[in-house]
């Protein structure tokens, strides 16, 4: 069998087994820790402006969301941002994009100094996006999926006034079916097609990832948006494994079965969510291709990073709406 890239979270037969997050602490109204305290009993942290520092990777799918939510509700000045350079060796992310390769705000150098900082026998792998408390240096979480939400719905005190609800009460059961499928078979379904290391693991995630893109083309074939017509969480989750499709899923993770702009109504779709602000702006082909192509070398070993695709199809007309 092939070598793993991330032999900790490879099954035995092959399957990509991704590792469960470590930190899942919750920034909250709820939190009964006064104003610059810790964590409560319940790991809540208390909500404050000018605390919370999000630090994601232009490259990174789960990170990517963090920042868009973040920016459609206005939070922007009250959650600070720190980007880790897209190449990352087997020190983990760094950040070499800031001058003299520190984080400004945090003053390390590699975000695994945040990790260890708040659990010192930490071993598993350092992954972002990670929400760091700036006043400790500890991070809060680093649950990814709860994060985005808990940004929608906990601190809304903080939210712009016209922040759109990207997690609308009344459709919470249909949204987290329909995440947790997309999560399965298309966020984490592409990690799985390229992580295999066994040509049965691959198949059956290929064969899910496709199916279960049909199945989302027909959805929006007849409306505008996953939940219908405005957009919600579920959209900026599916938006950032398809805006990576083309530039590095397709050669690189071998989904390809067909590319993104092969599929007409998910490449519309997705034109059209890259074309409304708070979302194209945030996109970097160019880490992203650096990060995937130049970081998993048992899946690429030369390293070299491709030249294409043509990109300049994200800002045709995508005759939506
Ligand atoms: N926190 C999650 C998901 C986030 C994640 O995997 N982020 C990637 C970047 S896309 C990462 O930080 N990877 C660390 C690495 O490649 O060592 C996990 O532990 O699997």
């Amino acid at each position: 069998m092939a070598r793993a890239q991330f032999s900790a979270e490879t099954s035995g037969g092959g399957a990509f087994v991704r590792q469960p997050n470590r930190f899942t602490g919750r920034v909250t109204p709820d939190s009964t820790s006064p104003p610059g305290g810790g964590p409560d009993e319940h790991d809540r942290w208390p909500l404050e402006a000018d605390r919370y520092r999000l630090i994601w990777c232009r490259a990174c799918p789960w990170a990517h969301r963090a920042r868009i939510v973040r920016g459609l509700l206005g939070l922007d000045d009250a959650i600070s941002l720190g980007t880790v350079d897209p190449i990352r060796d087997e020190r983990g992310w760094a950040f070499a994009l800031d001058p003299d390769g520190f984080d400004p705000v945090l003053g390390v150098s590699f975000l695994s100094e945040a990790y260890l900082a708040t659990d010192p026998d930490y071993t598993g792998r350092v992954t972002v996006p990670a929400l760091v408390d700036t006043l400790t240096g500890r991070v809060v979480t680093n649950d990814y999926p709860q994060l985005t939400l808990d940004l929608s719905t906990e601190w809304r005190r903080l939210h712009a006034p016209d922040a759109p609800d990207l997690y609308p009460a009344g459709l919470r059961p249909e949204m987290d079916a329909l995440m947790a499928e997309i999560h399965t078979d298309v966020n984490n379904g592409v990690y799985r097609c390229g992580f295999a290391t066994s040509q049965e693991a691959y198949d059956e995630a290929f064969r899910a990832l496709f199916a279960r893109l049909d199945a989302l083309s027909e959805r929006l074939a007849g409306q505008r948006y996953l939940m219908g017509d405005t957009i919600t969480e579920a959209d900026v989750r599916l938006f950032t494994t398809l805006v990576r499709f083309d530039a590095a899923y397709h050669g690189h993770f071998k989904c390809n079965r067909h590319k993104l702009t092969e599929m007409p109504v998910l490449w519309a779709y997705a034109r059209d969510l890259f074309q409304t602000p708070g979302f194209g702006e945030t996109v970097d082909f160019d880490h992203i291709k650096r990060h995937y192509y130049g970081t998993h070398r048992e899946i690429n070993p030369s390293g070299i990073v491709p030249l294409g695709p043509d990109e300049s199809g994200w800002t045709t007309p995508h005759g939506r709406g």
